[in-house]
């Protein structure tokens, strides 16, 4: 079984600006699908890249078990965490295939073995990418684009996979296919998988834990039938916030300004 990821009261500044403030996150169980909610500029961005190692902790540490992510080189590290980032931006010439090709072999050198194009044929599967394979990745929009970049995070599976605002380009049917691929990745592969997002009614439909963030701290955590419904939530955000069921069963949030 994979090992459960904790924060524990790291902080992370840009130069001389503190941008998170001793954040600790209780362990993250494998299997488990997280929303990241908060306001913009709250740090969401960061807390991913900072559990990724793509900025600098000052204080605290990250483990994944035993083993101390915080004090890894880069390379082992991106072997345990996966980051997909929130914009897509390539100027190479490569079609989708080769693209996920260099992805699977990033780090490992040589010729792809069967078992590389195997990895790579599952990931264009999972993602439903296989029409795209041969088309050149610059000439994608901007949605199917955002759905390679999450094909290629999936070329080599890791037990951490981190996503910053995965669907903010999809349409809505695209939108709950991504969530159930995360879904699928996190109960198959027994990965912890992080997703920034702005919706709160996809966190509400697709987490089964909510983490919010506010001003670099961490506010709530907690289930999403209990957590998106919250003063603490209403607040962080500045709003008030509606609830209710759909036909289906779902929580539903509907967000107005207070003075409204
Ligand atoms: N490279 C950087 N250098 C300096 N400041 C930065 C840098 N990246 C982010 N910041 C600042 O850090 C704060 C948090 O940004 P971050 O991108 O983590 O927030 P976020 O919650 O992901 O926001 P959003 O929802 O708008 O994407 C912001 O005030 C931002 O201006």
């Amino acid at each position: 079984m994979n090992p459960s990821l904790t924060v524990e009261t790291i902080s992370v500044a840009y130069g001389p600006r503190r941008i998170l403030d001793d954040v600790s996150i209780a362990p993250c169980a494998p299997g488990a699908s997280i929303a990241l909610i908060g306001p913009n500029a709250a740090g969401k961005s960061t807390l991913l890249k900072a559990i990724a190692g793509l900025v600098p902790v000052q204080r605290g540490s990250i483990r994944l078990g035993d083993t101390r992510l915080t004090a890894m080189k880069s390379e082992a590290r991106a072997r345990l965490v996966r980051f997909v980032p929130q914009a897509y931006a390539t100027s190479a010439r490569l079609t989708v295939f080769e693209i996920l090709l260099v992805a699977r072999m990033c780090g490992v050198g040589g010729r792809p073995t069967r078992e590389d194009l195997a990895a790579v044929g599952k990931a264009l599967a999972r993602c439903a990418l296989e029409h795209l394979s041969d088309r050149c990745v610059a000439e994608l929009s901007g949605g199917q684009q955002q759905l390679v970049a999450l094909a290629q995070a999936l070329t080599r599976p890791a037990p951490v996979l981190l996503l910053d605002e995965p669907t903010s380009a999809l349409d809505i049917r695209n939108q709950l296919e991504a969530f159930a691929i995360l879904k699928r990745v996190a109960a198959e592969d027994g990965a912890i998988v992080i997703a920034a997002v702005h919706d709160l009614n996809l966190a509400a439909r697709h987490a089964d834990r909510v983490l919010l963030l506010g001003a670099g701290r961490l506010i709530a955590d907690g289930p999403p039938d209990a957590l998106l419904v919250s003063d603490a939530c209403a607040q962080v955000y500045g709003v008030g916030l509606a609830s209710g069921r759909t036909s289906r069963g779902s929580l539903a949030l509907e967000a107005y300004l207070p003075t409204a």
